[in-house]
């Protein structure tokens, strides 16, 4: 497997709150992976660690090989619940913002995406609905050049038919050699995606599989697996 990712016993306190314990994975190139869990079970925190935004209690993250910190930074692309941009820009300005942080960005990609998105860069981000503010924080985030994209509920509080909207755009717009581990609490209606999922639950993973062998071993849908681990979450 050519590994992009490499999770080993991480833990993570807040206080005394344990948010993650003892999760340990690995993540091949080329795939998109689902990173599923009820509220609180420690999704976005493990995409914190993972971006480098936050440290480990104990141990250890990294990206192709260098540790997850400011060295693996142009390697990974993270697209946090909170959005990217300020509310004073323009579509317009969201994206030369990008330009001038990230050498990697790619304006064009960005602009084809805009167009497939339907957002025109003289939008006002401040009036774009949920929805469409999800679309240019995707926009944003696949533009990057990046071997891992970090997703953290890219489509967490639209309507069923912006989320096929978003699902398609990141079908299309995916580049093949990279990785994306995305997180979501709605399964049903992307499970469709992913090569892989992992579950996490109250800070431990609980499950990490191929979706094809899931589906064949356990003859179930990933949607119905999940209201069974999370049934009395
Ligand atoms: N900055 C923080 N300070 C204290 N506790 C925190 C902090 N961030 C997260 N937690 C706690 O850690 C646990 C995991 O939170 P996290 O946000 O990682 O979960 P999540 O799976 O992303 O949840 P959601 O789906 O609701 O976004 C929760 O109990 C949360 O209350």
């Amino acid at each position: 497997m050519d590994r992009i990712l490499k999770v080993e016993q991480v833990s993570k306190k807040y206080g005394s709150k344990q948010a993650l314990h003892n999760v340990t994975f690995e993540l091949g190139a080329g795939k998109i992976i689902g990173l599923l869990g009820s509220n609180g079970s420690g999704k976005s925190t493990l995409m914190k660690l993972i971006a480098g935004l936050a440290q480990p209690g104990s141990g250890s993250i990294s990206v192709l090989g260098t540790p997850a910190g400011a060295e693996s930074k142009s390697l990974v692309s993270f697209m946090p619940d909170q959005p990217l941009t300020e509310d004073w820009m323009k579509v317009g300005d969201a994206l030369r913002f990008m330009e001038d942080f990230y050498p990697d960005f790619d304006p064009a990609k960005a602009r084809r995406m805009l167009e497939f998105m339907k957002l025109n860069e003289k939008d006002k981000v401040r009036a774009l609905s949920k929805g469409m503010n999800e679309r240019l924080q995707l926009t944003l985030a696949l533009s990057r050049k990046a071997r891992l994209y970090l997703l953290d509920e890219p489509i967490g509080g639209v309507d069923p038919v912006a989320r096929t909207k978003i699902l398609n755009a990141l079908m299309e717009f995916y580049e093949e050699d990279s990785t994306i581990l995305l997180s979501t609490h709605l399964v049903s209606d992307i499970e469709r995606i992913f090569d892989e999922v992992i579950f996490i639950k109250e800070g431990e993973l609980v499950l990490h599989s191929d979706v094809e062998e899931l589906r064949l071993q356990r003859g179930k849908s990933i949607d119905e697996l999940f209201r069974e681990v999370y049934a009395e979450c």
